[in-house]
């Protein structure tokens, strides 16, 4: 679909609204005109202007609102009721996209008055273009807000559409996802140094074993049994590890930090978390 005149405001310019806009106008399909953007806070609203490239920030939520096409609500979710509050007499004609985590589209539907919302869980990776995210369409939208989201998230990374039900397992896998990686990144880079590397070369490597990794699996170069088959010689160093990993129950320790996200979620999202 043609973007090029779609308006959008982010209201709240922090971490992952910077992340949208800054890979969007890296991608060249967006320029920094089409956007606008609201932060209460100076630190944030500076750090959105150096990182997007997109200077027109303000702090009036309503005026912001106002005169764009696409509304994303990127602050945080005990903000949002307040935010929704304060923008729905202009948002009448809007698309609503909400990232925050938890917050349902039913909390949505009470506070805006009508259903043209559309949950997206995005990703901090959306800054270089490798962001994961899946969308959820309230029941009001058309087969054009679709469209609208899908040039949104698509030129900065994959998307998938899910359940609503789902959305708590997405943002426990790929929302907080980034976080756990940059962690098995330090660590594997820590390990390295303890062998003795250079931290430098050994956080340089652990990097680009995580990056090339995940390239072959996502250009399905084969299951990820497959591709650790193949690194695995018998008797060899790999195993060697994968044995003290299964050990050390590696698996079931990202089950539990998974589902302790995915609680969180739930629990944001006014429910009651599930039992272990
Ligand atoms: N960070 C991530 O990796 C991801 C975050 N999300 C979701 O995205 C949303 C934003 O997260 P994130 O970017 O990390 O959070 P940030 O705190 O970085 O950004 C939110 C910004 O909104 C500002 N703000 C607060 N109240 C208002 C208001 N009334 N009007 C305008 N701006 C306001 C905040 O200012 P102040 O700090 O002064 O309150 C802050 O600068 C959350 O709902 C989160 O669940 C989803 C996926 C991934
Ligand atoms: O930590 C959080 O709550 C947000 C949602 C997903 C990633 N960051």
């Amino acid at each position: 679909m043609d973007t090029s005149k779609l308006k959008i405001t982010f209201i709240g310019a922090g971490k992952m609204a910077t992340a949208i806009a800054g890979g969007l106008v890296k991608s060249g399909k967006y320029t920094p005109n089409q956007f606008t953007a609201t932060d209460k806070s100076e630190a944030s609203r500076e750090h959105f202007i150096e990182k997007s490239q997109v200077t027109n920030i303000i702090q009036d939520n309503i005026q912001a609102s106002k005169f764009s096409d696409v509304i994303i609500l990127a602050v945080k979710p005990q903000q949002i009721e307040e935010v929704c509050k304060e923008i729905a007499e202009v948002c009448h004609d809007k698309l609503i996209i909400s990232i925050a985590a938890g917050t349902k589209l039913e909390t949505f539907y009470k506070l805006f008055g009508h259903k043209r919302i559309i949950r997206v869980m995005p990703n901090t990776p959306m800054m270089v273009g490798i962001g994961a995210s899946a969308f959820s369409m309230g029941e009001q939208c058309k087969e054009t807000d679709k469209d609208i989201c899908l040039s949104i998230f698509s030129p900065v990374g994959k998307i998938h559409q899910v359940e609503e039900r789902h959305m708590d397992a997405v943002t426990a896998v790929s929302g907080s996802g980034p976080a756990y990686v940059f962690q098995f990144i330090k660590a594997l880079a820590d390990a390295g140094v303890q062998q003795g590397l250079q931290p430098e070369v050994s956080l340089d490597l652990a990097a680009q074993t995580v990056l090339g990794a995940a390239m072959m699996v996502s250009l399905n170069q084969g299951t990820p049994e497959e591709l650790t088959k193949a690194v695995t010689s018998p008797n060899g160093t790999t195993y060697a590890a994968l044995c003290c990993m299964e050990q050390l129950q590696f698996k079931e320790t990202i089950y539990k930090f998974v589902e302790a996200a995915a609680n969180r979620s739930i629990e944001l999202g006014g429910g009651k978390p599930k039992q272990a």
